[in-house]
Protein backbone atom coordinates (compact mmCIF):
# COMPACT_ATOMS: atom_id res chain seq x y z
CA UNK A 1 0.00 0.00 0.00
CA UNK A 2 1.76 3.23 -1.31
CA UNK A 3 1.34 6.08 1.14
CA UNK A 4 1.33 10.06 0.95
CA UNK A 5 1.17 12.81 3.53
CA UNK A 6 -0.56 16.30 2.03
CA UNK A 7 0.37 19.37 4.01
CA UNK A 8 3.83 19.56 5.49
CA UNK A 9 3.15 21.57 8.43
CA UNK A 10 4.72 19.83 11.84
CA UNK A 11 2.47 17.13 12.31
CA UNK A 12 2.56 15.84 8.30
CA UNK A 13 6.26 15.95 8.49
CA UNK A 14 6.67 14.22 11.70
CA UNK A 15 4.09 11.39 10.15
CA UNK A 16 6.11 10.95 6.66
CA UNK A 17 9.25 11.07 8.29
CA UNK A 18 8.43 8.10 10.53
CA UNK A 19 6.34 6.43 7.75
CA UNK A 20 9.63 6.72 6.00
CA UNK A 21 11.18 3.82 7.68
CA UNK A 22 8.53 1.30 6.26
CA UNK A 23 8.82 2.47 2.60
CA UNK A 24 8.90 4.94 0.13
CA UNK A 25 6.53 7.87 1.02
CA UNK A 26 5.85 11.32 -0.66
CA UNK A 27 4.76 14.26 1.70
CA UNK A 28 3.19 17.37 -0.52
CA UNK A 29 4.12 20.99 0.31
CA UNK A 30 2.30 23.77 -1.11
CA UNK A 31 5.86 25.59 -0.58
CA UNK A 32 8.28 22.43 -1.69
CA UNK A 33 11.08 24.00 -2.48
CA UNK A 34 13.04 24.91 0.73
CA UNK A 35 12.61 21.51 1.95
CA UNK A 36 13.47 19.62 -1.03
CA UNK A 37 16.89 20.93 -1.33
CA UNK A 38 17.59 21.06 2.80
CA UNK A 39 15.67 17.72 3.59
CA UNK A 40 14.37 19.33 6.40
CA UNK A 41 11.22 21.57 7.64
CA UNK A 42 12.94 24.36 9.32
CA UNK A 43 9.98 26.81 10.04
CA UNK A 44 7.72 23.70 11.09
CA UNK A 45 9.90 20.96 12.35
CA UNK A 46 13.60 22.15 12.69
CA UNK A 47 16.07 19.54 13.45
CA UNK A 48 14.43 16.27 11.78
CA UNK A 49 16.55 15.27 9.02
CA UNK A 50 14.21 13.65 6.17
CA UNK A 51 15.04 9.82 5.56
CA UNK A 52 16.25 8.60 2.10
CA UNK A 53 13.02 7.21 1.77
CA UNK A 54 10.91 10.30 1.93
CA UNK A 55 10.29 12.57 -1.47
CA UNK A 56 9.06 15.68 -1.39
CA UNK A 57 6.77 16.92 -3.84
CA UNK A 58 4.81 20.67 -4.75
CA UNK A 59 2.49 18.22 -7.27
CA UNK A 60 -0.25 17.43 -6.25
CA UNK A 61 -1.36 15.12 -8.36
CA UNK A 62 1.76 12.99 -8.15
CA UNK A 63 1.31 12.77 -4.34
CA UNK A 64 -2.87 11.79 -4.86
CA UNK A 65 -1.78 8.38 -6.38
CA UNK A 66 -1.01 7.00 -3.45
CA UNK A 67 -3.62 4.03 -2.20
CA UNK A 68 -3.84 5.86 1.66
CA UNK A 69 -3.73 9.34 2.06
CA UNK A 70 -2.79 11.33 4.85
CA UNK A 71 -4.90 14.80 5.14
CA UNK A 72 -2.24 17.29 7.77
CA UNK A 73 -4.11 20.58 6.45
CA UNK A 74 -5.76 22.44 9.95
CA UNK A 75 -8.92 21.29 10.57
CA UNK A 76 -10.74 24.40 8.89
CA UNK A 77 -8.85 24.29 5.61
CA UNK A 78 -9.60 20.66 5.50
CA UNK A 79 -13.33 21.20 3.29
CA UNK A 80 -11.79 23.76 1.01
CA UNK A 81 -8.72 21.67 0.50
CA UNK A 82 -11.16 18.79 0.05
CA UNK A 83 -13.65 20.38 -2.48
CA UNK A 84 -10.22 22.21 -4.73
CA UNK A 85 -9.20 18.51 -5.02
CA UNK A 86 -12.30 15.87 -5.15
CA UNK A 87 -11.45 14.35 -8.59
CA UNK A 88 -7.97 14.22 -7.71
CA UNK A 89 -9.19 12.24 -3.95
CA UNK A 90 -12.02 9.97 -5.37
CA UNK A 91 -11.92 6.24 -4.29
CA UNK A 92 -9.07 6.47 -1.72
CA UNK A 93 -8.08 6.06 1.52
CA UNK A 94 -8.32 9.56 3.40
CA UNK A 95 -7.29 9.52 6.79
CA UNK A 96 -7.73 12.98 8.56
CA UNK A 97 -5.00 13.78 10.65
CA UNK A 98 -6.25 17.53 12.12
CA UNK A 99 -7.97 17.43 15.53
CA UNK A 100 -11.09 20.41 15.43
CA UNK A 101 -14.88 20.75 14.95
CA UNK A 102 -15.93 22.91 11.69
CA UNK A 103 -16.50 26.18 12.85
CA UNK A 104 -19.17 27.23 9.86
CA UNK A 105 -21.24 23.69 10.44
CA UNK A 106 -20.65 22.11 13.89
CA UNK A 107 -19.15 18.69 12.35
CA UNK A 108 -15.98 16.78 12.10
CA UNK A 109 -13.58 15.40 9.60
CA UNK A 110 -15.19 12.87 8.81
CA UNK A 111 -18.12 14.10 8.22
CA UNK A 112 -16.70 16.63 6.00
CA UNK A 113 -14.83 14.26 3.88
CA UNK A 114 -18.02 12.07 3.51
CA UNK A 115 -19.74 15.61 2.23
CA UNK A 116 -16.79 16.73 -0.35
CA UNK A 117 -15.09 13.24 -1.48
CA UNK A 118 -18.13 11.13 -1.11
CA UNK A 119 -16.75 7.77 -2.57
CA UNK A 120 -13.86 7.66 0.00
CA UNK A 121 -13.04 6.26 3.08
CA UNK A 122 -12.64 8.26 5.65
CA UNK A 123 -10.53 7.75 8.41
CA UNK A 124 -9.11 9.66 11.32
CA UNK A 125 -5.90 9.17 12.69
CA UNK A 126 -5.89 10.92 16.94
CA UNK A 127 -3.96 10.79 19.94
CA UNK A 128 -1.66 12.05 21.98
CA UNK A 129 1.42 12.76 19.98
CA UNK A 130 3.82 15.66 19.71
CA UNK A 131 5.04 16.51 16.46
CA UNK A 132 8.60 16.04 17.76
CA UNK A 133 8.10 13.10 19.20
CA UNK A 134 6.94 10.95 16.59
CA UNK A 135 9.65 12.32 14.53
CA UNK A 136 12.06 11.65 16.80
CA UNK A 137 10.59 8.24 16.43
CA UNK A 138 9.73 8.39 20.72
CA UNK A 139 7.58 5.53 21.37
CA UNK A 140 3.60 6.72 20.70
CA UNK A 141 0.19 5.23 20.60
CA UNK A 142 -2.25 6.36 18.26
CA UNK A 143 -6.06 5.69 18.10
CA UNK A 144 -7.06 5.07 14.04
CA UNK A 145 -10.99 5.03 13.46
CA UNK A 146 -12.53 4.35 10.84
CA UNK A 147 -16.53 3.18 10.13
CA UNK A 148 -16.05 -0.48 8.60
CA UNK A 149 -13.28 -2.69 10.60
CA UNK A 150 -11.73 -3.96 7.49
CA UNK A 151 -10.75 -0.50 6.93
CA UNK A 152 -9.44 0.20 10.03
CA UNK A 153 -7.23 -2.94 9.94
CA UNK A 154 -6.17 -2.38 6.88
CA UNK A 155 -4.87 1.36 8.06
CA UNK A 156 -3.89 0.04 11.57
CA UNK A 157 -1.45 -2.62 9.33
CA UNK A 158 0.05 0.23 6.79
CA UNK A 159 0.37 2.99 9.37
CA UNK A 160 1.79 0.97 12.37
CA UNK A 161 5.88 1.33 12.49
CA UNK A 162 8.37 -0.26 15.35
CA UNK A 163 7.74 3.31 17.80
CA UNK A 164 3.90 3.97 16.42
CA UNK A 165 1.64 1.85 17.98
CA UNK A 166 -1.81 2.22 16.18
CA UNK A 167 -5.46 0.97 18.57
CA UNK A 168 -8.34 1.03 16.08
CA UNK A 169 -11.84 1.35 16.57
CA UNK A 170 -15.21 1.76 14.34
CA UNK A 171 -16.37 4.77 16.34
CA UNK A 172 -15.37 7.96 14.13
CA UNK A 173 -17.09 10.24 16.20
CA UNK A 174 -15.90 9.25 19.62
CA UNK A 175 -12.53 9.14 17.89
CA UNK A 176 -12.70 12.56 16.66
CA UNK A 177 -14.30 14.35 19.52
CA UNK A 178 -11.75 13.33 21.75
CA UNK A 179 -9.21 14.96 19.49
CA UNK A 180 -11.34 17.91 19.22
CA UNK A 181 -12.50 19.12 22.46
CA UNK A 182 -9.49 18.28 24.48
CA UNK A 183 -8.06 21.02 22.77
CA UNK A 184 -10.24 23.38 24.61
CA UNK A 185 -9.96 21.75 27.81
CA UNK A 186 -6.17 22.57 27.47
CA UNK A 187 -6.82 26.31 26.44
CA UNK A 188 -8.77 26.35 29.81
CA UNK A 189 -5.80 24.68 31.87
CA UNK A 190 -2.94 26.92 30.66
CA UNK A 191 -5.46 30.15 31.59
CA UNK A 192 -5.57 28.75 35.50
CA UNK A 193 -1.44 28.38 35.35
CA UNK A 194 -1.30 31.11 33.41
CA UNK A 195 -2.98 32.89 36.02
CA UNK A 196 -1.56 31.43 38.64
CA UNK A 197 -4.86 29.42 40.40
CA UNK A 198 -2.31 26.62 40.95
CA UNK A 199 -2.12 22.53 39.88
CA UNK A 200 -5.55 22.11 42.08
CA UNK A 201 -7.35 24.33 39.88
CA UNK A 202 -6.08 22.08 36.87
CA UNK A 203 -6.94 18.96 38.16
CA UNK A 204 -10.17 20.12 38.54
CA UNK A 205 -10.47 21.59 34.96
CA UNK A 206 -9.25 18.78 33.76
CA UNK A 207 -11.74 16.08 35.40
CA UNK A 208 -14.76 18.61 34.73
CA UNK A 209 -13.18 19.59 31.51
CA UNK A 210 -13.80 15.23 30.75
CA UNK A 211 -17.24 15.26 31.77
CA UNK A 212 -18.20 18.09 29.20
CA UNK A 213 -16.67 15.62 26.63
CA UNK A 214 -18.42 12.75 27.77
CA UNK A 215 -21.83 14.86 27.26
CA UNK A 216 -20.87 16.11 23.64
CA UNK A 217 -20.12 12.79 22.75
CA UNK A 218 -22.95 11.39 24.29
CA UNK A 219 -25.16 13.86 22.24
CA UNK A 220 -23.54 12.84 19.16
CA UNK A 221 -24.00 9.20 19.28
CA UNK A 222 -20.25 8.11 20.01
CA UNK A 223 -19.69 5.16 22.81
CA UNK A 224 -18.02 6.99 25.83
CA UNK A 225 -15.36 4.27 25.95
CA UNK A 226 -13.62 5.52 23.05
CA UNK A 227 -13.70 8.90 25.06
CA UNK A 228 -11.72 7.54 27.83
CA UNK A 229 -8.87 5.87 25.65
CA UNK A 230 -6.03 7.58 23.48
CA UNK A 231 -8.48 10.18 21.77
CA UNK A 232 -10.33 11.19 24.84
CA UNK A 233 -8.22 11.19 28.22
CA UNK A 234 -5.13 10.26 26.36
CA UNK A 235 -4.88 13.33 24.45
CA UNK A 236 -6.37 15.50 27.40
CA UNK A 237 -3.68 14.17 29.90
CA UNK A 238 -1.01 15.14 27.33
CA UNK A 239 -2.11 18.39 26.22
CA UNK A 240 -3.36 19.80 29.54
CA UNK A 241 0.05 19.40 30.95
CA UNK A 242 2.48 19.95 28.78
CA UNK A 243 4.27 23.61 27.40
CA UNK A 244 4.80 21.36 24.17
CA UNK A 245 1.02 21.93 23.58
CA UNK A 246 0.09 25.43 21.82
CA UNK A 247 -3.09 25.51 22.87
CA UNK A 248 -1.65 24.77 26.53
CA UNK A 249 0.63 27.67 25.28
CA UNK A 250 -2.31 30.19 24.22
CA UNK A 251 -3.92 29.45 27.19
CA UNK A 252 -1.24 30.41 29.26
CA UNK A 253 -0.43 33.64 27.05
CA UNK A 254 -4.65 34.58 27.99
CA UNK A 255 -4.11 33.63 31.63
CA UNK A 256 -1.06 35.79 32.01
CA UNK A 257 -2.57 38.48 29.93
CA UNK A 258 0.28 38.30 27.13
CA UNK A 259 -0.45 38.46 23.38
CA UNK A 260 -0.11 35.34 21.22
CA UNK A 261 1.10 34.91 18.04
CA UNK A 262 -1.92 34.52 15.88
CA UNK A 263 0.29 32.71 12.84
CA UNK A 264 0.07 29.08 15.33
CA UNK A 265 -2.08 26.47 14.95
CA UNK A 266 -4.15 26.75 17.75
CA UNK A 267 -7.54 24.31 16.93
CA UNK A 268 -8.48 24.61 20.04
CA UNK A 269 -10.03 28.20 19.44
CA UNK A 270 -12.22 28.16 16.59
CA UNK A 271 -13.73 24.48 18.19
CA UNK A 272 -14.30 26.34 21.30
CA UNK A 273 -17.03 28.77 19.44
CA UNK A 274 -18.31 25.72 17.50
CA UNK A 275 -18.74 23.51 20.44
CA UNK A 276 -20.57 26.54 22.38
CA UNK A 277 -22.74 27.00 19.26
CA UNK A 278 -23.63 23.20 19.19
CA UNK A 279 -24.22 22.65 22.84
CA UNK A 280 -26.29 25.73 22.99
CA UNK A 281 -28.50 24.71 20.23
CA UNK A 282 -28.89 21.44 21.96
CA UNK A 283 -29.17 22.68 25.48
CA UNK A 284 -25.79 20.93 26.65
CA UNK A 285 -24.04 22.23 29.63
CA UNK A 286 -20.82 23.02 29.08
CA UNK A 287 -19.81 25.83 31.17
CA UNK A 288 -15.81 25.29 30.78
CA UNK A 289 -16.21 25.60 26.96
CA UNK A 290 -18.06 28.43 27.10
CA UNK A 291 -16.00 30.47 29.76
CA UNK A 292 -12.89 29.89 27.06
CA UNK A 293 -15.17 30.77 23.80
CA UNK A 294 -16.17 33.99 26.16
CA UNK A 295 -12.26 34.55 27.27
CA UNK A 296 -11.09 34.37 23.43
CA UNK A 297 -13.53 36.80 22.25
CA UNK A 298 -12.95 39.02 24.68
CA UNK A 299 -16.97 38.99 26.25
CA UNK A 300 -14.97 37.41 29.70
CA UNK A 301 -11.93 38.31 31.34
CA UNK A 302 -9.86 35.89 33.33
CA UNK A 303 -11.62 36.72 36.55
CA UNK A 304 -15.88 36.70 35.28
CA UNK A 305 -14.22 33.47 33.64
CA UNK A 306 -13.67 31.90 36.56
CA UNK A 307 -16.66 33.38 38.91
CA UNK A 308 -18.70 31.69 35.86
CA UNK A 309 -17.71 28.57 36.85
CA UNK A 310 -17.60 28.58 40.74
CA UNK A 311 -20.41 30.75 41.06
CA UNK A 312 -22.96 27.85 39.10
CA UNK A 313 -25.53 26.12 41.39
CA UNK A 314 -24.37 22.79 43.57
CA UNK A 315 -24.65 19.61 41.80
CA UNK A 316 -24.21 16.04 41.98
CA UNK A 317 -21.11 14.69 40.20
N1 LIG B 1 1.83 19.50 15.75
C1 LIG B 1 1.43 18.44 16.47
O1 LIG B 1 2.15 18.02 17.40
C2 LIG B 1 0.15 17.77 16.16
C3 LIG B 1 -0.79 18.31 15.30
N2 LIG B 1 -1.97 17.66 15.06
C4 LIG B 1 -2.97 18.25 14.20
O2 LIG B 1 -2.46 18.37 12.88
C5 LIG B 1 -3.13 19.44 12.21
C6 LIG B 1 -2.09 20.29 11.53
O3 LIG B 1 -1.29 20.84 12.57
P1 LIG B 1 0.25 21.15 12.40
O4 LIG B 1 0.86 20.36 11.32
O5 LIG B 1 0.86 21.04 13.73
O6 LIG B 1 0.15 22.69 11.99
P2 LIG B 1 1.27 23.63 11.41
O7 LIG B 1 0.89 25.00 11.78
O8 LIG B 1 2.62 23.14 11.78
O9 LIG B 1 1.13 23.48 9.84
C7 LIG B 1 -0.04 23.65 9.13
C8 LIG B 1 0.32 23.41 7.67
O10 LIG B 1 -0.85 23.37 6.89
C9 LIG B 1 -0.58 24.03 5.67
N3 LIG B 1 -1.84 24.51 5.13
C10 LIG B 1 -2.68 25.40 5.66
N4 LIG B 1 -3.75 25.58 4.86
C11 LIG B 1 -3.55 24.76 3.79
C12 LIG B 1 -4.29 24.50 2.62
N5 LIG B 1 -5.46 25.11 2.37
N6 LIG B 1 -3.78 23.64 1.72
C13 LIG B 1 -2.63 23.03 1.98
N7 LIG B 1 -1.88 23.21 3.06
C14 LIG B 1 -2.34 24.08 3.96
C15 LIG B 1 0.36 25.16 6.07
O11 LIG B 1 1.10 25.60 4.94
C16 LIG B 1 1.24 24.47 7.09
O12 LIG B 1 2.34 23.84 6.45
C17 LIG B 1 -3.92 20.19 13.29
O13 LIG B 1 -5.28 19.86 13.20
C18 LIG B 1 -3.34 19.66 14.61
O14 LIG B 1 -4.30 19.65 15.65
C19 LIG B 1 -2.24 16.46 15.61
C20 LIG B 1 -1.35 15.87 16.46
C21 LIG B 1 -0.08 16.47 16.80
O1 LIG C 1 -2.67 17.40 19.47
C1 LIG C 1 -1.58 17.51 19.98
C2 LIG C 1 -1.03 16.50 20.88
O2 LIG C 1 -1.71 15.30 20.80
C3 LIG C 1 -0.80 18.74 19.76
O3 LIG C 1 -1.32 19.71 20.58
P1 LIG C 1 -1.32 21.25 20.15
O4 LIG C 1 -2.04 21.34 18.83
O5 LIG C 1 -1.98 21.95 21.25
O6 LIG C 1 0.12 21.66 19.99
Amino acid sequence: MSVSVLGAGAFGTALAIALAGQGAITLWARDAGDMQSKRENTRRLPDCRFPDQLTVTPDLDEAAKADIILLAVPMQQLRGFLADNANLLSGKALVACCKGVELSTGVGPIQIITQEVPNAQAAILTGPSFAADIARGLPTALTIAAAKDNVAKMLQEALTTPSLRLYRTTDTIGAELGGALKNVVAIACGTAMGAGMGESARAALMTRGYAEMQRMAAYRGADPETLAGLSGFGDLTLTCTSEGSRNYCLGLSLGRGEAFDPSTTTEGAATAHAVAKVAKDAGLEMPITMAVAGLLDKSLDVKAAVNSLLNRPLKEE
